[in-house]
């Protein structure tokens, strides 16, 4: 997994990231590991929780949170991503005037959230089906945020699903709101923000507000990873 991660094209996604607030990786899992992650939602006793969307009003749909530790795949794709979105998040930081910065390495940036009681792991498994939905949100967890985070598709839309298009908008200050519809292939990333990124206007660099959801199924079952760096409280 490192080696295909460090494969990437960091400089195409950092340009990305910086003109369209993300950035797709391209083919990362294999059809096989798709699968392999699709079956494992069944699977109750690797994961902590889970939730279904439309009880507290985020959707229609569900998904599962991963207990620690997390399943092999999943602890790879986490620490073998960081280091290079961390680049990424202290070059936004400076331009964005925040002061925080992020070590390189994960692990020591885990030790700062757990030692704030962030502690509960928030990689997650999302699945839906025929008229689900996921709402514009933000996941935020706690006061520690790392600002990028990934979701890779596991399903193959037009055969496993119809509809359901990864949406992302941007509302900028005293703008009018844009919207990016993304689409993916079976075991393609997308890095995005988790709520906020720079744009540089004609009197500097300001602050876009962002968020991220799911537009309704038309039909199928559709399966996405997701990634975040920051445990949660
Ligand atoms: O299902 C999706 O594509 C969106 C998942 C999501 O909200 C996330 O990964 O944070
Ligand atoms: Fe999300």
């Amino acid at each position: 997994m490192p080696e295909r991660i460090e494969a990437l094209d960091w400089s195409k996604v950092g340009a990305d990231l910086d003109a369209y607030g993300c950035a797709t990786t391209g083919p990362l899992l294999t059809e096989n590991e798709c699968a392999a992650l699709t079956a494992i939602y069944e699977r109750d006793d690797l994961f902590r929780s889970r939730i279904v969307m439309a009880r507290h009003g985020f959707g229609s749909g569900e998904y599962k949170y991963f207990a620690y530790p997390l399943v092999p795949l999943i602890a790879e794709l986490r620490a073998a991503f960081y280091p290079s979105l961390s680049e990424i998040a202290n070059r936004w930081n400076e331009a964005m005037g925040i002061d925080v910065r992020y070590p390189r390495d994960h692990a020591d940036f885990l030790e700062r959230c757990h030692q704030s009681e962030q502690v509960r792991p928030t990689p997650l498994i999302l699945r839906y089906g025929p008229g689900d939905y996921n709402c514009l949100h933000q996941d935020l967890y706690g006061e520690h945020v790392f600002p990028l985070q990934v979701a890779i598709l596991l399903s193959r839309p037009g055969a496993d699903f119809t509809g359901g298009e990864f949406v992302l908008t941007e509302q900028r200050p005293r703008m009018q709101s844009r919207a990016e519809v993304v689409p993916l292939a079976q075991g393609e990333g997308l890095v995005f923000p988790v709520h906020h990124r720079p744009v540089r206007g004609t009197r500097g660099i300001y602050r876009v507000n962002m968020r991220h959801g799911v537009s309704r199924l038309r039909s199928g079952a559709r399966h996405t990873v997701g990634i975040i760096f920051h445990d949660a409280t």
